[in-house]
């Protein structure tokens, strides 16, 4: 039997710090259950255009095809921030998720026991929280035509077009939906119905959807509210259905009821593949960081857990997934902590390789 095979992209910012960590982890599966991947490394974003003048080249896209699952880091930064549309750095990813067909985002926001007096939120708030957010990934605002910077009478004007099929909308639904089934069964959609075209046919279709799935409560919510009530009341929710801008947004709120935007993992995942594994990218929510890159002090966990939901959502892993996890509960149990977990001046926080080298001896101590 071959090895399941990994592209490794670091990208960018804390991008490679964060993904070394998830290395020691991937050999520490090598080395400690028997477990091997076929790893590939490859360039994207910033990082690739500096080597071949685009945010990701056509090899390193046909790698991503071909592979079991890719693992990104993350992208872009300022030094890129003046480069021509074209090629900066986030459209290397975006080109990923389109190419690649992954329309399906599963952003899960779950407030570890450690961390509930962290939150910016009351501790009653947020302890316990597991909700699940599926965010449409491949189309909607960010690849609608017409798009662009036009010249209108005396001025530009900026255009960007949210667009939506109803196949697009219903696979979606379909993924949120049986991911509910697996969960509480119940899925809140979120659209915004009320000024939106493109949110009526959203409403529509996902009800539609929902008649296929009728152990499934379903709810419906303009985005507005929900963003209100994700602060409010976030345990209201299991599964959050939504678009590809709403899901972008609703996902960094999400993030803070954790403690911080450092612990969010993501799947992103499309169409099964001739092995019967789903296309699939893991990547942490949160961006290249510049205000701490190079600096040794980001979290690793948002990344590590991203390769938890790669053991359990493209390799089959349940059980060493959830062993991963529970060794990322049990560092944090034990006060280790990177400098965005923690608000005491006194405490001297663990580096991002301090954090992994935790994980890796909780690892250890759990066989
Ligand atoms: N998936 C991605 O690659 C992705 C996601 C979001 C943003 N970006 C890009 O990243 C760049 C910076 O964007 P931004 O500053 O808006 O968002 P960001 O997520 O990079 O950072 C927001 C804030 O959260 C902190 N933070 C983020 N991740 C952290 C971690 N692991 N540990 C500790 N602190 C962490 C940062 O220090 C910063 O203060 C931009 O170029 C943006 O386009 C990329
Ligand atoms: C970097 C950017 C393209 C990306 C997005 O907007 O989808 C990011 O914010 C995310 O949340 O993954
Ligand atoms: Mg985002």
């Amino acid at each position: 039997m071959t090895n399941p095979s990994l592209l490794i992209l670091p990208g960018d910012g804390i991008g490679p710090e964060v993904m070394a960590e998830v290395r020691k982890i991937i050999g520490w599966m090598g080395d400690k259950r028997g477990v091997t991947f076929d790893v590939s490394e490859d360039l994207v974003g910033g990082a690739a255009y500096d080597k071949h003048g685009v945010p990701l080249a056509d090899e390193t896209m046909a790698k991503a095809q071909k592979v079991d699952a890719v693992l990104l880091g993350a992208v872009g930064g300022p030094k890129y921030d003046d480069l021509d549309f074209s090629v900066k750095p986030e459209r290397g990813l975006l080109r990923l998720r389109k190419e690649m067909d992954l329309y399906s985002n599963l952003r899960p926001a779950q407030c570890f026991d450690a961390l509930a007096d962290f939150s910016s939120l009351k501790k009653d708030i947020v302890s316990g929280l597991d909700i699940m957010i599926v965010r449409e990934l491949t189309s909607g605002v960010y690849f609608g035509e017409p798009r662009g910077i036009f010249e209108e009478g005396n001025e530009r004007v900026g255009i960007n077009t949210q667009r939506y099929t109803e196949s697009e909308i219903e696979r979606g639904a379909r993924s949120a939906f049986e991911l509910a089934m697996k969960r509480s069964k119940r899925l809140c959609s979120m659209e915004k119905a009320n000024v939106m075209e493109s949110g009526i046919l959203w409403r529509e279709v996902v009800t539609h959807v929902g008649k296929d799935y009728p152990e499934v409560e379903l709810s419906h919510m303009y985005a507005d509210n929900g963003a209100m009530q994700l602060v409010r009341a976030p345990k209201q929710f299991d599964v959050i259905y939504t678009d590809n801008l709403f899901g972008d947004i609703l996902s960094d709120c999400a993030a803070m009821l954790t403690g911080s935007l450092g612990m969010l993992p993501s799947a992103s995942l499309g169409a099964p593949m001739a092995n019967g594994r789903p296309k699939a990218l893991y990547e942490p929510v949160h961006g290249s960081a510049p205000d701490i890159a190079g600096e040794g002090k980001a979290n690793p966990c948002a990344c590590i857990l991203s390769f938890a939901m790669a053991l359990r959502y493209s390799f089959d892993m349940g059980e060493e997934a959830d062993r991963l996890e529970a060794a990322v509960e049990k560092v944090l149990a034990d006060g280790i902590r990177t400098g965005d977990l923690l608000n005491d001046a006194g405490v001297t926080p663990a580096s991002t390789s301090e954090m992994g080298n935790a994980v890796i001896a909780a690892l250890d101590a759990s066989l």
